[in-house]
């Protein structure tokens, strides 16, 4: 059995994490990577969730049941595997997707390995079986990726809507965007004004 990569926007989305361990701490890194807006619950911090004060709230007390009605997930990243199990529960009833750090069966999603280049986000799951395989494989991944690839998403992004309107068959949106990546590639990422209305103009007269 194998799980789906379904890719979420957590933009300003409050996330709760019960927990401030170093397990949270790579929980807490990876959504504020994805500007998600983060509360740590915990009796106790490590040091290296304190060095995130600035970008996080911080609750130093113990969980309660009523600290997870407004959000949009929850993690329950505790040492306590009861505590975890009980979050689980009460997120499930709520509604709320729920990452039980301890417990797969528990997780309404888990969190991949994964490699971000600007938009461009590759995310690797074993489905629970080997998060260090994940791990492996991210770190191979991230090898492969060019870093103009983030310059050239946002110029092919932009122009969508130009496209769009300039073309009415789905083909030769295809061309336009193929022969630009293409291009994009070969100059890696210097994609001028002029390149982009060239190959328009090209696929226009054809
Ligand atoms: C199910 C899941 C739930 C979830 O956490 O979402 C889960 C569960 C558990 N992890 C455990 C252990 C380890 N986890 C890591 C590392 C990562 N774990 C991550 C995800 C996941 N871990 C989800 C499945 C992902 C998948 O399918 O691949 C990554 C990918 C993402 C992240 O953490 O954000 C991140 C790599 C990030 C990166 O490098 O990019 C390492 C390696 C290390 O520490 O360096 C070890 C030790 C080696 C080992 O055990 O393999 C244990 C046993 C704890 C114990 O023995 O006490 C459990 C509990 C259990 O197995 O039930
Ligand atoms: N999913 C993953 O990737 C991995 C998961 N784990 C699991 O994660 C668990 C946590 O690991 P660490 O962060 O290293 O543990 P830790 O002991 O460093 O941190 C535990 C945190 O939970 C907090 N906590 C305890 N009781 C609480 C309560 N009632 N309310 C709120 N917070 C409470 C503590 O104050 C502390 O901040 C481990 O028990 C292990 O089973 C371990 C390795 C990887």
């Amino acid at each position: 059995m194998a799980y789906f990569p379904m890719f979420v926007d957590l933009k300003d989305e409050v996330c709760i994490v019960i927990g401030g361990g170093m397990v949270a701490y790579r929980k807490i890194k990876a959504l504020l990577e994805f500007e998600a807006e983060v509360v740590v619950i915990a009796p106790e911090f490590c040091e290296c969730v304190r060095s995130l004060k600035n970008k996080i709230t911080m609750l130093n007390k113990s969980y309660e049941t009523t600290d997870i009605k407004a959000a949009f997930t929850v993690i329950a990243a505790t040492d306590d595997i009861n505590l975890n199990t009980r979050i689980s529960k009460e997120c499930r009833e709520l509604k709320i997707p729920v990452n039980v750090v301890d417990k797969k069966e528990e997780c309404s999603f888990i969190f991949p390995a994964y490699v971000k280049k600007g938009a461009i986000t590759v995310g690797v799951t074993s489905s629970g079986k080997s998060p260090i395989i994940s791990q492996r494989i991210k770190n191979k991944i991230k090898e492969v990726i060019p870093d103009y690839m983030e310059e050239l998403v946002e110029i092919l992004g932009d122009i969508r809507d130009e496209v769009q309107l300039s073309f009415e068959q789905e083909e030769e949106r295809k061309q336009v965007y193929k022969q630009l990546m293409e291009l994009g590639c070969l100059k890696q990422g210097k994609l001028t004004k002029t390149d982009i209305q060239d190959i328009i103009k090209k696929i226009k007269e054809n």
